[in-house]
């Protein structure tokens, strides 16, 4: 296994390529590179054509090889997932419509207008990595929302949404409709896709297939537009789209269209492509998960460097748990000789703390820079 190091042990202005920096949270993070021969050389295929059968030998076959993709890469493609070819091309589409609006248009929705953290990012608004002059690319997120009636949350919990939340956690730009419905369209394929594949993973471990629904009654999600314009193919190695980071998701999902740019860090810390493979998604371990699992699937660093000279789009589905959810490592995962390296956490209080310092200028972080961060409740979020 590479070196994982903290920043107390090395600063950010290290350029040269031996150690990688990562966003993990609160914390930079490094790890050392090395061009030994690697772990993982290529993200492995998983095919879902059987996920609806009625062999639980066919789906346990299935379940097998996400374990053992988790384990040993903790990212994996998935094909015959049952999503339609032209809802993923008429998805890539509208991220094409989306990104060429105008700019104020666009910043009419800006992620400073929303408590949440929703909304439209423009280039360079987020940095993952310090060495660099920011992430080149241009992003919208939206997500779960219990007022929103395109995610039916009555239908889907048989409550009325919580009385306390009275606006949207999203934002939208005004007089473009199209945006909003065609990323609901695709939401409501992509977030049912997920949640075949939760059952799939309570199969890995030998557990009911339900066992983990309780934890994903109405889910924190994120859905993340993002559009990497093309950069320069000489620039130097510093300049990324996004930079290297583990997701702070359970389970991520990403549509990407067919410009490559996607790369994965392997135990040894060679950067591995993940080339676009058309119709499938990109699957990859998040830090919920990997708790959960007490590391036994990782949550792999990963980072986007599009050096095609062509524009790039992709979209991320994030899946969390419910954010009243208290998260332990499973029994399976922890032994006497495995004891438990995480504790018990509420999962949206350990939310809140890795989004609100990723973005310290949003107005909701200053509005609580002065609360110590164990008392950061999910519900700060809301409005
Ligand atoms: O654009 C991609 O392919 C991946 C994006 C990603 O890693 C993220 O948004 O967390
Ligand atoms: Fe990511």
């Amino acid at each position: 296994m590479a070196e994982v190091r903290n920043n107390s042990s090395l600063t950010p202005c290290m350029k040269d390529e031996k150690y990688v920096y990562f966003h993990s949270g609160a914390e930079a993070t490094y790890r050392e590179v090395s061009d030994k021969p690697s772990s993982f050389t290529s993200i492995p295929t998983i095919d879902l054509s059987e996920i609806d059968s009625s062999s639980t030998e066919a789906r346990k076959h299935i379940a097998n090889q996400i374990y053992k993709a988790c384990h040993e890469c903790g990212f994996f493609y998935i094909k015959s997932h049952g999503i339609p070819e032209d809802v993923i091309k008429h998805t890539l589409a509208l991220l094409k419509r989306f990104f060429a609006l105008n700019i104020d248009t666009k910043m009419d929705a800006h992620v400073q207008k929303n408590p949440a953290i929703r909304g439209y990012e423009p280039m360079l608004e987020t940095k993952l990595d310090p060495r660099t002059q920011g992430d080149i690319k241009e992003a919208f997120t939206m997500g779960d929302c219990v007022i929103e009636p395109e995610q039916n949350y009555t239908g889907k919990t048989g409550q009325s949404p919580p009385s306390h939340i009275t606006q949207s956690q999203n934002i939208w730009p005004r007089n473009e409709p199209w945006w909003r419905e065609g990323l609901y369209n695709y939401y409501n394929y992509i977030l049912p896709l997920s949640m075949k594949l939760v059952k799939l993973f309570a199969l890995a471990f030998d557990l009911p297939e339900t066992a983990f629904d309780g934890f994903f009654k109405f889910p924190i999600t994120g859905m993340r537009a993002l559009y990497y314009p093309p950069t320069p193919v000489d620039k130097d190695s510093a300049s990324v789209g996004l930079g290297a980071h583990s997701d702070f998701s359970w389970l991520t999902l990403v549509l990407q269209d067919e410009v490559p740019a996607l790369e994965v860090l392997n135990q040894d810390g060679i950067w591995i492509d993940a080339p676009p493979q058309p119709n499938t998604f990109v699957c990859n371990v998040g830090q919920y998960l990997e708790r959960q699992t007490n590391g036994r699937f990782p949550a792999t660093v990963h980072r986007v460097r599009n050096r095609t000279g062509r524009a790039r789009y992709s979209l991320p589905f994030f899946l969390t748990m419910d954010p009243d959810v208290e998260l332990d490592v499973l029994d399976c995962c922890k032994s006497d000789t495995d004891p438990p390296k995480y504790e018990k956490i509420n999962v949206g209080d350990l939310y809140i703390r890795r989004v609100l310092p990723a973005r310290k200028k949003h107005p909701t972080s200053v509005k609580y820079c002065n609360v110590p961060q164990d008392k950061w409740k999910y519900d700060m979020l809301l409005r």
